[in-house]
């Protein structure tokens, strides 16, 4: 057999770590091709007359039992295929659990689960584990198997869980056939020893019982090509059509006015209309960096979109159409839309010079998986995509305090001479005043009433996301809920196009709660305030782009006497909360190979970050894409990839596959938890209501091709239908832009929750969903009822 020959089968059983096995395969098995197919893609009777096409199967982790069909597929009916079409076999996790069922073995459920926590195991040190010593393993599992002395399974390696579960088997092999499987994870980020050793010796006694049998392997022909797809990781590109446009420059002045804050530049640029649309991506803190203002005028395209619909709207030069999106989905308009755009030029330093600004809703992230929605209580919906597309912007470098200013407009030399006249006229002013925006109005008490989850009813929910992870559907769920907000004397409000409540709050709250992702998105009928400590995903600038994602898993409230040591020991010293983060890093890891190949590496993990009101441990993954993914000829040197990365990791695990037909994968597996469908599904049934921008996504994609997105937490928003024909009711209807008052009562919701893991103590989760709740409720001058 030649390097090129070995084709490995990969079966994913619709888990969350799939592509960190393919990734492990690749790297033991050096030159392979790997194939994913999921588990009830095809039967055996199909699969059968290919098997002579690979070299091995390796079956990977699921959610479930394997005595639930649904949840094996066809992994069941490998174990006993007939002598003429045997080929090696190797099962991680469920895929143990069923072969050993199979022949005999029991299936059990651990008395204590065992989901992101690493276990020493002992083994045989010869077959699977010869040469291998110390192994430490991360297992993600709730059921195991009880072997019988008769059976035609042996065991290689177990764990001794003690008092916990006792002895639990970690690894098996047939005794005649070639089926080897382990319990544990060896391509988790945290197993030592006993990982990619292990698949190296499964390779090389594949190897040896392929030789042995006299096993040629088959051509890869046309129709296999057809059945099984191309080999991970997907080389194809991103569907954007071919621009025939001018590439646009970036003109650029930068300035030094330090003593010029963000606030008011935003005051001198149109925050205070309540009436017109404003956007700020706002770095209130470290590590936060810049802060992008956009300068929007009646030009300026807004874009929106809303699940279920076949058109965007487009409204331009106080004009809106639908667009019919025909064959396509919003990711590869948007895709086109930007391509159509791309710009070159700008600072190198500045990592955004102009593109399209806003959110996606958690649901757009949802709608692919195949889970059903959630029934709307009422029929209106509202944005689920919602951007404007800068043209014109501010960026501060919060570390030196340059100001760039930028504009893509062409022949717009007179707007950046009048914008730095009147950005040095202001900072002059301020030599002589104070900075007059740090005064912020405080919300007057009294005025809003408040409506918090129901305690008994969320820790019930907690409850019984806990049975779902001891049954072995999920390693984890993010459960969350709403506490809405009604402000009950709009009046008092006055919103005009001299004065904005909502930016008086979100000042506040910039104060209250300073973060590195803050954001004042108004963006009608949304208007967004943010104060995120989390960014979901950034792709710098092409080529050679670095694809970066920061999950945070694990919370402590700031407080008197909670040093950095005590934090430190609470949450790095904890069991629990390191297993939620490494649950998360294992999944995005999984998000990111699925989409860019090999290259991810985990940069930090676990560390303890302060922020205003609660410390949180954060780890950094980062990737870069293979060769040849990024860029052919130039033509996707506008981060279409970063952007297809972002659709494909707000929850993936689906087919990855860049073509038009392709599943959506979206929804963030921090919001989620892991497996991500399976844990939607089980999701749906805990919450109420939709959870709508909350737990999406807010950020840019810059017209040079990078991009930042931040977890949509730690925030609040509201709609206002009252202003134009963005307001976004799927009528075709044209408004004019309406500069009437909104004299309703203002409804804002928050959203927040925490991660439940079969430790998770119902008491002390619903303390941690408050201490989220108190950091953005604040700045309605509300405070959380005693007893709650
Ligand atoms: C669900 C929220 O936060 C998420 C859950 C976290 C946790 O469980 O520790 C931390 C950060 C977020 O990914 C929220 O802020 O509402
Ligand atoms: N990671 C897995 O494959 C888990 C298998 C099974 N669902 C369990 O919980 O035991």
């Amino acid at each position: 057999m030649t390097q090129e020959s070995h084709r490995i089968l990969l079966i994913d059983s619709y888990d969350s770590f799939t592509y960190n096995l393919a990734s492990l395969c690749r790297r033991a098995i050096p030159g392979c091709s790997i194939h994913i197919i999921k588990n009830d893609q095809l039967d055996l009777s199909t699969l059968l007359p290919f098997l002579d096409c690979f070299s091995a199967i390796v079956v990977g982790p699921g959610p479930g039992s394997p005595e639930v069909a649904e949840d094996i597929g066809l992994v069941r009916d490998l174990w006993k295929i007939q002598e003429e079409h045997l080929l090696p076999i190797f099962g991680v996790c469920l895929g143990l659990q069923s072969l050993a069922i199979e022949f005999g073995a029991c299936l059990k459920r651990l008395s204590t689960v065992k989901h992101g926590q690493v276990s020493r195991v002992v083994h045989i040190g010869a077959d699977l584990f010869k040469g291998v010593g110390e192994v430490n393993a991360v297992r993600y599992h709730s059921l195991h198997v009880e072997l019988y002395g008769h059976s035609a399974i042996e065991e290689l390696a177990y764990a001794n869980d003690e008092g916990e579960n006792g002895k639990v088997v970690m690894a098996l092999r047939h005794k005649t056939r070639p089926l080897w499987a382990v319990q544990y994870h060896p391509e988790s980020v945290l197993t030592g020893g006993g990982g990619i050793e292990v698949l190296i010796n499964f390779w090389r006694l594949a190897q040896i019982w392929n030789q042995a049998h006299g096993r040629v392997i088959r051509q890869w022909d046309e129709q296999t090509a057809d059945l099984f797809g191309s080999s991970w990781p997907v080389l194809r590109q991103p569907p954007t059509s071919p621009s025939h446009h001018v590439v646009r420059s970036v003109a650029t002045t930068v300035l030094k006015l330090p003593h010029l804050l963000m606030p008011t530049i935003c005051e001198l640029f149109g925050v205070t209309d309540e009436t017109s649309p404003f956007v700020l991506l706002d770095s209130a803190s470290q590590p936060g960096r810049f802060s992008i203002i956009g300068c929007l005028s009646s030009q300026s395209p807004r874009i929106t979109y809303s699940i279920g619909d076949s058109f965007v709207h487009l409204e331009e030069r106080n004009s809106c159409s639908q667009i019919d999106l025909q064959s396509r989905d919003i990711w590869s308009w948007l895709a086109s839309f930007m391509n159509q755009r791309k710009t070159t030029g700008g600072s190198p330093n500045v990592p955004f010079w102009g593109g399209l600004v806003g959110y996606l809703s958690y649901e757009l992230g949802v709608q692919s998986l195949d889970v059903l929605p959630k029934p709307q209580a009422d029929h209106s919906r509202h944005p689920d995509v919602n951007f404007v597309f800068v043209e014109r912007s501010i960026v501060l470098d919060t570390t030196c305090g340059d100001i760039y200013i930028q504009s893509i407009i062409e022949d717009d030399a007179d707007w950046l001479a009048n914008t730095v006249m009147r950005l040095q006229a202001a900072a002059q002013k301020l030599t002589c005043t104070t900075n007059s925006t740090l005064s912020s109005t405080k919300a007057t008490a009294n005025t809003s009433t408040v409506t918090l989850p129901d305690r008994e009813l969320y820790k019930s929910r907690i409850n019984i996301a806990k049975e779902h992870l001891f049954s072995g559907d999920s390693y984890e769920l993010c459960l969350t809920a709403n506490t809405r907000i009604a402000l009950n004397d709009p009046l008092a409000q006055k919103p005009s196009q001299h004065h904005s409540p909502s930016w008086q709050r979100y000042k506040h709250l910039r104060e209250i709660n300073p973060a590195p992702h803050a954001a004042y998105l108004r963006l009608h009928p949304t208007t967004l305030l943010a104060s995120s400590p989390e960014r979901f995903l950034s792709f710098s600038r092409p080529p050679n782009a670095t694809y970066q994602l920061r999950p945070i898993k694990g919370t402590i409230r700031t407080g008197p006497g909670i040093t950095r040591a005590f934090a430190e020991q609470a949450l790095r010293g904890s069991k629990k909360e390191v297993a939620e983060n490494l649950m998360i890093v294992d999944l995005i890891r999984h998000d990111l190979h699925g989409v860019i190949g090999e290259d991810v590496q985990v940069k930090q993990f676990c560390s303890v970050e302060e922020y205003k009101t609660v410390w949180q441990l954060v780890s950094v993954i980062e990737g870069r894409p293979v060769e040849g993914m990024e860029e052919t000829n130039g033509r996707h040197a506008n981060g279409a990839l970063g952007w297809e990365v972002l659709r494909r990791s707000l929850p993936p695990g689906q087919d990855l596959q860049f073509s038009n037909q392709s599943i959506l994968i979206s929804c963030i597996g921090s919001m989620t938890g892991a497996p991500k469908k399976r844990s939607v599904e089980i999701l749906h049934t805990l919450e109420d209501e939709e959870r709508s921008i909350y737990s999406g996504v807010f950020g840019y994609w810059c017209v040079g091709g990078g991009g930042d997105w931040s977890v949509t937490i730690r925030s609040c928003f509201k709609y206002d239908d009252t202003y134009g024909c963005a307001s976004h009711t799927s009528r075709p209807v044209i408004h004019p832009l309406n500069k009437q008052v909104s004299l309703k009562p203002e409804h804002w919701v928050i959203g927040a929750g925490g991660a439940i893991t079969a430790l998770s103590d119902p008491d002390a989760e619903w303390e941690e969903m408050i201490v989220k709740l108190q950091s953005v409720l604040r700045v309605f001058g509300a405070a959380i009822p005693r007893g709650n």
